[in-house]
């Protein structure tokens, strides 16, 4: 015997409680119409979680309302806009399984009918209100025979209909779970894709999150094969909130840390984790990722990568996404801001002046005008401090090991220790390369001219911390900014350097790129990168894998297939697809010298073993079903 499936209408089936948007339309214009609204909404809240009875909570709404026929009409067009999400992208289940389908609503047969329709359910199928109209055609009442105007009237309108087969019902309500406490109905799912009722959710057999979850569950045919909210994203490090916004507006579970994890606290929590995001702190270390058993991307919200094992990635199917531009400009200020309070000693001035001292002094204070700036590693950031230091008039000198055109007047050096010898502040900006430990030591200091100052918004580990102390303690180097710093603490509290306590250092907590607009951006950035991948395959800009940009797929399955690149494979995968008499319609591939990466799109019905097929070719090392 089949089942039947009993959906509610309003926020189920629409986003949107559909009396509520009528008061919309029907109190424009009107001065008290917040106030009204806001009544009617109370009313609406407490007549669904059963506070009051339905039969009440009905009529104030209508009295309230002041509706008129000709408001149906924009009503049911504003809702046909207003379909719950997964409700449109799965029409494919309503269509199948028409006729095991039924709406059970206090809402009006008056705007479900025309929405359903197009979702054919049929007008006899739609149990629902209908309203009462006086000869001008005003909305002043509703038909009170309907049971489904009366408290609890859900219940006695099942019951008539007397269903046969397993019954479930789908809806936001109390009301609706009714139907299950008072055994008519055989499960409830509370569906939270629009609001999420407390009341409804504590009773449920099932709570889902979206039309996508109650499929999956159910086994029925629907548009992505694995539901959204179960893929589970953890974000540490305090990234910003717009970051949780984006992921969870399609679709996504994700968990939020305010700091970095430790290599075992992140083995205890990455089990089961899909996504996992991060900043600089955050070391993913082979073990990390051996515990990952279904992590599929890392998203680091911050330039640098170098926290990652990027090859163990790899060889895990793990794709790394980074964000290399989002929060250059807010080093590249705070870089210009530090060479200017360096070279005015604002901050041993300030010191003095907090506690008391007023010490107002030339003495080796200098304009930044007509002074040499050395830029070390002319990349994004290296690059808009060259073009923004000449703008305030200093003469900009770069070094780089990569051949870089000059930008402005930038004057190329063609060794360090050229750019060294010239320059009156050297500032750093190489990349995170662990080849780039200790690039400036002793001898490099020495080539230093005397006087100068240096500025590390790199990374700590570029700098030989101990010969910079001897340098600024023997007054060789006139003073100095430091941003980052060889061992950082994981989180806010505490921190031990021999840079503190020197004159005329200014020491910054690695806040270079902590800005609101480069936090934002990053937000934006990676999250995008991470969606595309997780919904489409998609590669571009990945720092680990191979780049693949992918079309946007139409009524077919894909395969994503990761492998070692060995001779054969693509040639075994069509092999397997072969036996199932599958028609291929797009095939992409892209490798590097470790993997491959094929994305294979097919026509719609496919037999299940086939999966499990492509998961047993010899060198795979991820498997992955869209749509
Ligand atoms: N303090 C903070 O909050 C932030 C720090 N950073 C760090 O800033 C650094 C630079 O970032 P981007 O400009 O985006 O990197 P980038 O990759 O665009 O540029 C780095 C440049 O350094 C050059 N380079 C590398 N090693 C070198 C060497 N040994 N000698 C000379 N040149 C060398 C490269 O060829 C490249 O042109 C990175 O280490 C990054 O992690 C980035 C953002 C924020
Ligand atoms: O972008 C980078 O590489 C940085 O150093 C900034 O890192 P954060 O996001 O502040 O941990």
């Amino acid at each position: 015997m089949g089942r039947k499936y009993v959906f509610d209408f309003d926020s189920t089936l629409t986003q949107v409680e559909a009396l509520d948007v009528l008061a919309e339309m029907t109190l424009q214009g009107r001065i008290d119409r917040d106030d009204v609204i806001a009544q009617i909404q109370e009313i609406t809240n407490l007549g669904i979680d059963g506070d009051i009875s339905f039969t009440q909570s009905l009529e104030s709404r209508i009295k309230l309302l002041k509706a008129h026929k000709e408001h149906l009409k924009p009503l049911v067009e504003e809702l046909r806009q207003k379909i719950s999400k997964s409700i449109a992208s799965n029409k494919e289940f309503f269509q199948k399984f028409s006729d095991d389908i039924y709406v059970i609503s206090c809402g009006f047969k008056e705007f479900i009918d025309p929405i359903v329709a197009e979702y054919d359910i049929p007008s006899e199928r739609v149990y629902a209100n209908t309203f009462k109209f006086d000869e001008e055609g005003n909305i002043v009442g509703f038909d009170e025979t309907n049971v489904l105007a009366t408290h609890n009237g859900k219940i006695e309108c099942l019951k008539m209909l007397d269903l046969e087969g397993e019954v479930q019902v789908i809806g936001d309500g109390y009301s609706d779970y009714v139907m299950r406490e008072a055994g008519i109905a055989h499960k409830f799912f509370a569906y939270t894709e629009n609001v999420h009722r407390e009341k409804a959710a504590s009773n449920a057999d099932h709570v889902a999150p979206n039309l996508d979850e109650f499929l999956f569950v159910n086994d029925l045919p629907r548009n992505l094969s694995y539901p959204k909210n179960r893929i589970k994203i953890l974000l540490l490090e305090n990234v910003h909130p717009v970051a949780f916004d984006n992921l969870s507006e399609d679709g996504f579970s994700v968990e939020l840390v305010d700091r970095s994890l430790s290599e075992d606290e992140l083995i205890e929590r990455i089990k089961g984790v899909h996504v996992l995001g991060i900043r600089s702190k955050t070391q993913i270390t082979p073990k990390v990722l051996d515990a990952a058993n279904k992590l599929l991307v890392i998203g680091a919200f911050c330039i640098g990568t170098t926290q990652i094992d990027l090859d163990s990635c790899k060889k895990h199917g793990i794709v790394v996404f980074n964000a290399p531009y989002s929060n250059t400009r807010s080093v590249v200020e705070l870089a210009l801001g530090q060479i200017i309070m360096l070279m005015r000693f604002i901050f041993p001035r300030n010191k003095e002046l907090h506690s008391g001292i007023w010490n107002k002094t030339a003495s080796n204070s200098h304009e930044v005008r007509g002074k040499n700036l050395g830029i070390v590693g002319y990349g994004n950031i290296g690059k808009q401090l060259s073009v923004l230091a000449e703008a305030m008039g200093m003469r900009v000198y770069y070094y780089d090991i990569e051949d870089r055109l000059a930008l402005g007047n930038a004057v190329k050096c063609d060794t360090l220790e050229d750019l060294l010898n010239v320059s009156d502040v050297v500032s750093l900006h190489i990349d995170d390369n662990p080849a780039n430990k200790n690039f400036i030591g002793e001898r490099e200091l020495a080539q230093m001219r005397k006087g100068a100052f240096l500025i590390n918004l790199s990374r700590g580990f570029v700098v030989d911390i101990p010969h910079l102390v001897e340098a600024l303690k023997t007054k060789k180097l006139a003073g100095a900014a430091f941003d980052v710093y060889p061992k950082e603490p994981r989180k806010n509290g505490r921190f031990e350097s021999e840079l503190q306590q020197l004159d005329n250092v200014i020491l910054t907590p690695h806040i270079g790129g902590s800005t609101e607009e480069a936090q934002r951006d990053i937000a934006d950035f990676v999250p995008n990168k991470i969606m595309a991948y997780i919904n489409s395959g998609n590669t571009v800009d990945a720092v680990n894998f191979p780049n693949i940009r992918l079309p946007k797929q139409v009524n077919a399955h894909r395969f994503l297939h990761i492998h070692e690149n060995v001779p054969g494979i693509m040639a075994r995968i069509n092999e397997v697809l072969a036996q199932y008499d599958m028609n291929i319609i797009g095939q992409y591939l892209s490798t590097d010298s470790d993997v491959g990466y094929v994305i294979t799109d097919l026509d719609k019905d496919y037999n299940k073993q086939v999966i499990k097929d492509l998961k047993r070719i010899e060198h795979t090392i991820k498997f992955r079903v869209l749509y």
